[in-house]
């Protein structure tokens, strides 16, 4: 594909200069040489995004066309754009980018040579062809490089604001999928995020048609690659940090596919969460975010002395570190394994109600699949902070086009032929709410995961619990027993119970108004 080529299938017009594929070492020069980022005293590179510092799931839409129209689950979360309102919308930021620079990374995504989605993302920062090159797979032969021709095209426009009254946006940021062109159109926010999962939404519209499970989770294995386990839970509630183990073999941190020969990461990096990341707790990923290569987003850095400060918020809380797998010194290498043989919820209930860990039938495994619980606590506002539940049907509501039941579906096969065991496990608050309790250790979740990829904790006697119904093991190894059943940590046991009946209703509320049929 030569320049022209690609400007007549994009119509883009006057690019300035297009660098294709650059280095990450030409990537370092062009991002700082345009003051969009700093090096650090460790060599990893420090990038501020400006008004957008998360997802903003609002500003996200779905061209509609005659594909989309039947099948996606239109509503609060899949938007419709129409297709008159993309095709002036897109050719504003094409004409934006007119006498700009533009940098190319050509890459994949799904490491299974079955599934592979080639892109082509482009973008007037450098800093995100660092970011796509360190995120999706990177073809290691050039010559094969240089022939990648796109599935999917995505433009990546962060400096270019929407007029939501001309654009038909909800704002001046979007992010719009465009299936029938496969394209999409990001602008206006410079959350990295959106790029990744973005790519993960189309996926996740594209995978189910050829029969491949998409999952919003992390993945590793034991000594044999078909020791697989995987972890779904909603952002913050561990998946990352947990599927890091320096007793396991990591596989991905966010996004995989599971087809008739297992499990595949869908990307070739990580995007690790980093505030008050300790070295301590977290060696692996410690270690990766301060690398030559890494992308810190959002991280507060020392303007003299170019040292990193990871305990400072001031930004935002989503800090984040952005780097290759293999910069974990544990990665499989593979990127793929074997059928689960443990499946792991996680929430991060700051109710204090779930116990730490619980086992699951096949039954109960489907109904916390589809409930997709986490509660967070609510913003800092002055007064007290209540934890606020939330429920994301399949662990990953806003990257579903399909309507749950398509992906519970899915879920429901691949538990039923394969029978792995399936847990939740808490990673929130014990011995009471926020506030009164305190968040489980992460040492304590890591304990309870090595007993349960270890095969000890399914050996355990279980006992039933009497709101949720789930088992929760007596003991497991190296952790106090008194924590692991809530009805004994809490200080005050009634009101234990009216939180545990609270909740329970709140499950059974949300349940019912899933549409199942
Ligand atoms: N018990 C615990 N288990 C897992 N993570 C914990 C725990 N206690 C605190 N944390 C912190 O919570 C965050 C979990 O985030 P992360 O693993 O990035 O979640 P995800 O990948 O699911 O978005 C990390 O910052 C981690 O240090
Ligand atoms: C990148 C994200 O995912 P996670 O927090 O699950 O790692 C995100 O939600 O923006
Ligand atoms: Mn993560």
């Amino acid at each position: 594909m030569n320049k022209d080529s690609l400007f007549e299938m994009i119509q883009l017009k006057n690019v300035t200069q297009l660098y294709w594929d650059l280095s990450v070492a030409e990537l370092y020069e062009q991002a700082i040489k345009r003051h969009e980022a700093l090096l650090s005293a460790s060599g990893s590179l420090v990038f501020h995004t400006g008004q957008y510092k998360g997802r903003t799931p609002k500003d996200k839409f779905i061209v509609k066309d005659q594909q989309t129209t039947e099948q996606v689950d239109w509503g609060k979360i899949n938007q419709p754009f129409d297709p008159l309102s993309y095709k002036r919308l897109k050719s504003k930021v094409l004409s934006y980018l007119q006498d700009r620079d533009l940098f190319i990374q050509r890459c994949y995504a799904c490491s299974n040579p079955n599934h592979r989605i080639n892109l082509w993302i482009l973008s007037e920062r450098p800093i995100y062809s660092l970011f796509s090159r360190n995120l999706f797979i990177v073809e290691k032969d050039p010559e094969k490089r240089k022939y990648l021709l796109p599935d999917f095209i995505l433009i990546h426009a962060p400096g270019f604001r929407a007029d939501p009254e001309t654009d038909k946006t909800q704002s001046g940021a979007f992010i719009i999928l465009n299936f029938d062109e496969k394209m999409i159109l990001i602008g206006g926010t410079g959350y990295a995020g959106e790029i990744k999962k973005a790519v993960f939404t189309v996926l996740n519209f594209l995978l189910p048609q050829k029969g491949v499970f998409p999952m919003h989770c992390s993945a590793n294995f034991g000594k044999d690659p078909q020791d697989s386990a995987i972890f779904f839970g909603l952002s913050g509630t561990g998946k990352t940090t947990l599927s890091i183990d320096s007793t396991r073999y990591l596989i991905g941190d966010d996004e995989h596919g599971w087809d008739d020969s297992g499990v595949f990461n869908v990307e070739g990096g990580c995007y690790a969460k980093v505030i008050r990341i300790s070295k301590e707790g977290e060696p692996e990923i410690y270690q990766a975010a301060l690398r030559f290569g890494t992308i810190l987003e959002n991280v507060i850095i020392n303007p003299q002395t170019r040292e990193i400060d990871f305990n400072d918020d001031s930004l935002t809380e989503n800090t984040r570190a952005a780097f290759p797998i293999e910069y974990i010194p544990n990665a499989s290498g593979q990127l793929a394994g074997g059928h689960p043989k443990n499946i792991i919820m996680l929430c991060c209930d700051a109710f204090g109600v779930l116990p730490p860990v619980a086992k699951l039938n096949p039954e109960q495994a489907l109904y916390y699949f589809l409930l997709g619980y986490t509660a967070k606590i609510a913003g800092t506002e002055t007064g007290i902070q209540e934890p606020t539940a939330v429920f994301s049907p399949c662990f990953g509501s806003p990257f579903l086009p399909l309507p749950p039941k398509a992906y519970a579906r899915m879920f429901k096969e691949k538990i039923e032929k394969h029978k792995p065991n399936v847990w939740l496990l808490n990673t929130g608050w014990t011995g009471g709410p926020y506030g009164i309790g305190k968040r489980i250790a992460l040492e304590t979740s890591r304990r309870l995961v090595r007993a349960i990829l270890s095969g000890e904790l399914a050996k355990a006697d279980f006992i039933q619990e009497e709101y949720f119904h789930f088992s929760i093991p007596q003991s497991s190894p190296d952790v106090p027993t008194e924590i692991l059943h809530p009805s004994k940590s809490w200080k005050d046991l009634s009101q234990y119970e009216k939180t545990a009946r609270e909740l329970q209703a709140l499950f059974e509320q949300n349940y019912h108004t899933l549409s199942l049929t």
